[in-house]
């Protein structure tokens, strides 16, 4: 299959934070999710894709190439930022005239289409719009230049459930074309158990796993059952574990083992993404 963005070897550090070797891609045609807690360096791996953050070794590659060597690819690619990246004193018909220029594609009757779907007014003054409205300004933005590849820093965050749910629609609706691809960042896990076809997973700067939300969701399994079952050999099949007074959840990433070692002693599940994300960062903790 082939990839839209490759991520090869990176390496970064700021301070006492660290990505270490981050390998991962993303593939042509479908949804991909990047999740990881707060402080996990998904805005740092987006902002190398972008380039407006170098690697300090390692690579990456969008659409086939480097953004810095060749500036057409930026053209091609949709970005929405975790950050406000517009001039604030303007309005959004005169920041949309200055960035119109940029993209080859620029598809007017589409952005329109956009600020409508959006409730947007071209007149209000970017200042003056809420989070969720500069959201849905960039998201116009993005949407409207037919763009190959869609990057997405966050762009759930700050909407209303129901824009939420529209635009998680809206983005269904995207990869309809096989053409186009998305990268969709966001610790809120529940915004990708509908739409995403493939997770990476990634957790104090190291990648956990990149693999189809199916193949994730076959090999981890959660098992709720009675402390008696909790012995140092069982703990170790463990990625995180709570436990109280009654019982433990523990989460496994090997569902054949667990079905091996508990039987019918336990009850397995299949986990969240919210679940495995839990129990990967905190180890779990007893209550
Ligand atoms: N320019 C910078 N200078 C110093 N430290 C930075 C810089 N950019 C990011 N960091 C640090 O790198 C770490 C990862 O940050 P990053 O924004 O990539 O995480 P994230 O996964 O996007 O988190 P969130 O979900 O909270 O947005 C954090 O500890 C952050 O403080």
């Amino acid at each position: 299959m082939s990839h839209v963005v490759e991520v090869q070897d990176v390496c970064k550090s700021f301070g006492r934070f660290s990505l270490k070797d981050v390998n991962f891609g993303v593939n042509r045609g479908f949804i991909t999710g990047l999740i990881g807690p707060n402080g996990a360096g998904k805005s740092t791996i987006i902002k190398m894709m972008m380039d407006m953050v170098r690697p300090d070794k390692g690579s990456i590659q969008l659409l086939g190439g480097h953004p810095s060597e060749e500036p057409s690819i930026k053209d091609r690619v949709g970005y929405v930022s975790d950050e406000n990246i517009y001039y604030e004193h303007l309005t959004i018909g005169r920041m949309k005239t200055i960035l119109a220029p940029f993209y080859k594609h620029w598809d007017e009757e589409a952005f329109r289409k956009y600020l409508e779907m959006f409730e947007l007014s071209p007149k209000a003054k970017i200042k003056n719009l809420s989070k969720g409205m500069k959201m849905k300004f960039s998201l116009a933005v993005a949407l409207s230049h037919h763009a190959d590849l869609l990057i997405m820093d966050e762009p759930t965050a700050g909407l209303d459930p129901v824009f939420r749910r529209e635009l998680l629609d809206l983005l269904s609706e995207q990869i309809l074309d096989d053409s186009k691809s998305i990268l969709f960042s966001t610790h809120i896990t529940t915004d990708l158990d509908k739409i995403a076809d493939y997770i990476v997973f990634l957790n104090a700067g190291q990648v956990v796993f990149s693999d189809s939300k199916e193949g994730v969701l076959d090999r981890y399994v959660m098992i709720k059952g009675g402390r008696e079952l909790l012995d140092r050999d069982v703990r170790k099949l463990f990625v995180g574990v709570r436990e109280s007074s009654v019982g433990f959840e523990a989460l496994c990433k090997d569902r054949s083992a667990a079905k091996q070692v508990f039987q019918e002693d336990a009850l397995l599940e299949t986990p969240t993404l919210e679940d495995i994300m839990y129990f990967t960062s905190k180890g779990g903790k007893s209550a």
